[in-house]
This record gives C-alpha cells, structure tokens and sequence, in this order.
C-alpha cells in the first residue's frame, strides 16, 4: 500500500497531535511532512499529501476533494495568543494604510479581512509577505503574523519596549460574534478516503490517541516546545490551555458563522457544509 504522506503545519498548535509520532511512541508507517499552513494546503490539494492539517478557509474553497478528520481542529475561544496584528495606530485608524500579511496564512488573512469589512469598517490597502516583522512594518503601517512567528515576535515587542499596539484578532473575533474560532481542521483527500479507508480510520485513531499522549504528558511536550521555539515556558504553558484541538458540535457551528462572513466578504463562493469523515460516504 501507498505510505500515507501526513501534512504537519510546523506551529506549537498542532504539536499535540504529532508529539507521540514524532517520538515513535504510537506507530505511524508513513511521512510527515512539515511546513508553514500555506505550502501544506497546496501540496494536498495538488494531490502531493493525502492528509494534513489545514488552513479551515482552505476547506470551503475545496469542498468537492476534501473530508474533514473528526475530533481535530487547531481552535480557541477567544484570545489566542498566535494570530496577532502588529500596528503603529489603533485598528480603527488603519483605514487607507497598507496592511503586510504574512505568507504563510489564509485563514487569519481571511478573519483580518473579515473583522475590518464588518467589525471595523475600515478599508486597507493589503501586501503579502514572508514573515519577518522588522521588514513588514518598515514596507507598512501594521502588519499580521500567526503561529510561533507571532508569539516570538510578540515577546520581542515586550522585551524591547517596541512601540506597536499588538491585537489578538481570537479576541476579537470574540468580542464581535460570541463563538470560539476554527483556525485549522485535519483535512483528508476524497480520492485517498476512498481508496484506503481502513488506513484512514487507523490514523484517526492513532491522532486521537497522540492528543491523549500529549495531555498525559504535558512536561515532555513542554520541554520540546521550549527547544523548538526559544519560548519561555509560562508562555507555553499558557499556549497550550488556550489552544483546543477538539472538532465539537460548538466548534462546527463557530466554524460555519466564520464561513458565512467570508462568503459576504467574497472570500468564499458559496456556503459550504461540513463533510466529516466517518459521518458520510466519500
Ligand atoms: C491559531 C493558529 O492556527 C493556524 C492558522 C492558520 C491560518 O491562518 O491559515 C493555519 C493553520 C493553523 O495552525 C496559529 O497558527 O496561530
């Protein structure tokens, strides 16, 4: 059989589900394959993963090719400490500045634009680029970073007394709809559900066993966390309280209100249902 090619967008976020994989302790017999949420979502929709986790808007937009993993998602219910805009103004003074988006992204790219149109209602002026806060801010007046990018750069705007208001775009997507935010889903290509779905009912099994692993043991994720990122382990330890990789009913229908604000922000084609896996046939 075909080895299973598992996408791992390589924040913190999702190091729950991969911790005990990567340390060998539950069996997986195929790759993991780690990058930033963009090139992950690419690779599977060009057929090159058969799995991943995945930007949530990216679902929308591909519906017809892809099933949703039950019971995973990267969510939070309100701040969330990772998907941060960087700004010299207050959000509400943003209107006809140049926003730098981080390339890494989609669906925070997605909530910035979403809260401005009908949150803010402020019109901005976007760029897309690699990463890096110091060239962002010196190309525009404020700036979006997610995942560890965010928290380290955060950390250094504490440190260094930098003077750049810092919103959680989690907690404001709070404040304005109530409902927590589904940043990422593990996503399934229809084509290789279809094909092998004994093999995709093992791997769920084992990402829901690894979830049980990490929260078992929290020290051992912790300490690889501290080496993989330079964090400090408050901050860590505050991370993973906040981070919620569970797909429940709530999560679905947070997940819909944010599809139906991209739909009437245009960044969506249509309102999409929600194909979980195990749930419907392929
Ligand atoms: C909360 C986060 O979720 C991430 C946000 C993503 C996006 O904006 O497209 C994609 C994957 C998630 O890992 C984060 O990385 O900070």
């Amino acid at each position: 059989m075909t080895k299973i090619r598992f996408g791992q967008v390589d924040y913190l976020n999702t190091l729950p589900v991969y911790h005990a994989l990567e340390e060998g302790i539950l069996p997986f017999d195929g790759e993991l394959v780690k990058g930033p949420p963009t090139m992950l979502n690419k690779m599977l929709l060009e057929g090159k993963l058969h799995i991943s986790s995945m930007s949530s808007i990216e679902y929308a937009r591909n519906v017809d090719q892809c099933m949703i993993l039950p019971n995973l998602s990267v969510s939070a219910d309100g701040p969330v400490q990772s998907i941060l805009l960087f700004s010299r103004l207050p959000v509400t003074e943003l209107d006809g500045k140049t926003i730098c988006l981080t390339s890494s992204s989609a669906t925070s790219v997605g909530l910035l634009k979403v809260l401005f149109d009908h949150y803010y209602h402020v019109e901005a002026r976007y760029v897309t680029m690699a990463p890096d806060l110091d060239r962002m801010m010196t190309t525009g007046d404020a700036a979006l970073l997610i995942g560890d990018d965010a928290m380290k750069e955060h950390l250094k705007v504490k440190r260094e007394n930098l003077p750049y208001q810092v919103t959680d775009l989690g907690e404001v997507w709070k404040q304005f709809t109530g409902e927590s935010m589904v940043y990422a889903l593990w996503v399934i290509r229809r084509d290789f559900a279809k094909a092998h779905p004994e093999a995709v009912n093992a791997l769920c099994q084992t990402c829901l066993a690894a979830k049980s692993y990490a929260a078992d043991h929290l020290e051992g994720l912790l300490e690889k966390s501290r080496r993989r990122t330079g964090l400090p382990i408050d901050v860590l330890v505050d991370y993973f309280k906040t981070i919620n990789n569970e797909f429940t009913e709530e999560h679905r229908k947070a997940l819909l209100t944010y599809y139906d604000y991209c739909y009437k922000s245009g960044l969506i084609e249509e309102r999409v249902r929600l194909a979980v896996w195990g749930e419907e046939s392929v």
